[in-house]
């Protein structure tokens, strides 16, 4: 190397050395001021509140808010996502129990949500996550609800209807799928396996780049990617996590057919969350068969000038042809307009249950 770019180069690591001893030093200022904050909780009897999501949402809308760059919000919102997880782990990480295994997108949005220093317990089913969390083995679940090309998640609603646990959370992730293998090249490849609903949001792909190829579905984008990295000839189409986990190569990226593919999952607690100046509430009504009854259950929220920003129908399982609706509004159960349009709801629908109120996905 030339001299003087050596000498350049010396001027500038010297600086980032001396950077890195001030984050490093703030990094302890602030996990310790996360302690004391614990401490002060538990001195007030809410020492199992620890974790408290809309305060992380501020925290985070804020570092979007004063950050000026080069550096993307989506980076400086992993880092202190992360930086939040490690203060909050120093008391007793988290124990968040997610739909498995481990390699699935539901792993990937459960790291998105409350960073690589919590616990992550892998279930079976999402029936196994409500469970872990209502017994208290988890403080938290992470369930998928819906996926912008492929719907509802009907498991996770018939569930909410039942549970006694709350939504504190939100998580939207990008959904991206790839094709991967031991193989090198397409022609090699003898035959495909991932989860049905991967298939699906791969299916023109798949006709245009393998025709003809047997599509094989099983349990997870995890499994699949087991399967492949074992059997000669395979293929998985899964997300980075299973190619990660399973050490398989990455043949072809990003092959879903819709580019903005995303799923959200709630977040699941004992408790929801307080307000944190941009929140959602999701509640599930019924109405009583007769004309209009819907219109009836939506009129409150147009009154009192509160968004819905989802509604989903469902069989209710007790009565032939009558449904239940899930909906989500914007804002939260303890802000006036909200209180007043679910008061209104209250008095007019058959059934109403408030399945909690929690801050907007911070991307
Ligand atoms: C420190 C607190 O507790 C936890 C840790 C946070 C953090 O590290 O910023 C934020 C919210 C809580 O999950 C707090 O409530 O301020």
């Amino acid at each position: 190397m030339n001299e003087a770019m050596l000498k350049e180069l010396g001027v500038v690591r010297d600086q980032i050395d001396s950077i890195d001893a001030q984050l490093l030093a703030l990094l302890n200022e602030r996990a310790r001021c996360a302690e004391h904050v614990g401490e002060i909780k538990s001195r007030y009897g809410e020492a199992g509140h620890v974790y408290r999501p809309e305060r992380e949402a501020q925290v985070l809308r804020r570092i979007q808010d004063l950050n000026q760059g080069p550096l993307p919000n989506e980076s400086v919102t992993f880092f202190f996502r992360e930086v939040m997880s490690a203060c909050l782990s120093l008391e007793n990480p988290l124990g968040i129990a997610f739909l498995g295994p481990l390699g699935t997108f539901s792993e990937s949005a459960a790291v998105k949500h409350f960073g690589h220093a919590a616990r992550l317990v892998p279930q079976t089913t999402i029936d196994d996550v409500f469970r872990e969390v209502e017994a208290g083995h988890a403080q938290y679940g992470v369930v998928p609800v819906e996926n912008s090309t492929e719907g509802a998640v009907g498991r996770t609603l018939d569930l909410l209807l039942g549970s006694p646990l709350k939504i504190c959370g939100e998580v939207v992730l990008r959904i991206h799928q790839h094709l991967m293998s031991r193989e090198t090249s397409l022609g090699a490849i003898t035959k495909v396996y991932s989860h049905a609903q991967s298939l699906a949001q791969c299916h023109e792909w798949l006709n245009r780049s393998l025709p003809g190829v047997p599509r094989i579905s099983v349990g997870s984008n995890a499994e699949a990617a087991r399967l492949a990295s074992v059997e000669p000839g395979a293929a998985a189409i899964a997300g980075e996590a299973a190619s990660e986990r399973y050490e398989l190569p990455r043949l072809v990226e990003n092959i879903e057919d819709e580019p903005n593919n995303t799923t959200r999952f709630f977040v699941l607690g004992r408790h929801d969350a307080g307000p944190s100046g941009a929140d959602k509430t999701s509640l599930i009504m019924s109405a009583t068969n007769r004309p209009g009854a819907v219109h009836l259950l939506l009129a409150p929220l147009a009154a009192a000038g509160v968004s819905m920003s989802r509604l989903e129908s469902r069989p209710a399982r007790a009565a032939l042809w009558e449904y239940v609706f899930y909906v989500d509004i914007e804002g939260h159960r303890d802000e006036p307009a909200v209180k007043t349009a679910l008061a209104a709801l209250a008095a007019e629908a058959a059934y109403l249950k408030i399945l909690g109120s929690y801050p907007q996905a911070v991307y």
